[in-house]
């Protein structure tokens, strides 16, 4: 969360001349309500189901770069997806985390205690992330531009 998904995706789309999309917008578009509200109505477990159906049907019609939510990864449905896709993970310290989500639009598993719920999430996390993740990239101390041609380095080293 607050790595820079949504942020850098987009540019990465514009670099690569192709369409973003974002699966927590198309849920949020979904629900018809942002994903704070989702949470809070109906729960983490709506927003999760929502949330794989969205990312199914992305990979599914989407030909471009797309932007999963951080929790994406927790549903082996989705981990199954993504396996031959040329998945990025992005990376940044959890000082950095607090002080780019604190800026940004509310996420609620950050809403109390968010250094110790991040690290908490980054442990159960991180074994997926690597599972998935074809190329790593350091977000730290770079700007999102610094960041989406890293990406294209990345990926251009890791094509099969
Ligand atoms: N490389 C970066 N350096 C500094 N701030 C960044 C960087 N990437 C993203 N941000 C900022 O961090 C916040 C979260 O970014 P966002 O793209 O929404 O992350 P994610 O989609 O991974 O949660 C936004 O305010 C964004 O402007
Ligand atoms: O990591 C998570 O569990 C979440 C990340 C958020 O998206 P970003 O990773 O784009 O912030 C959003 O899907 C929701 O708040 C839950
Ligand atoms: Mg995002």
């Amino acid at each position: 969360m607050g790595v820079g998904k949504t942020t850098v995706g987009r540019l990465l789309a514009e670099r690569l001349g192709t369409e973003f999309r974002d699966t927590d917008e198309d849920v949020v578009a979904t629900a018809g309500k942002p994903v704070a509200e989702i949470f809070f109505d109906e729960g983490e477990d709506h927003f999760r189901a929502l949330e794989r159906q969205a990312v199914a049907t992305a990979l599914a019609e989407h030909d471009g770069v797309l932007a999963l939510g951080g929790g994406a990864v927790m549903a082996e449905e989705t981990r199954r997806r993504l396996a031959d896709r040329p998945v990025v993970l992005l990376t940044m310290d959890v000082a950095e985390a607090v002080r780019r989500t604190g800026l940004d639009a509310p996420r609620p598993l950050l809403a109390v205690n968010p250094r110790q719920q991040w690290r908490r999430l980054m442990e159960e996390r991180l074994p997926l992330y690597t599972e998935v993740a074809r190329a790593v990239v350091d977000t730290q101390g770079r700007t999102p531009e610094e960041v989406a041609e890293e990406i294209l380095g990345a990926l251009e080293l890791s094509r099969p």
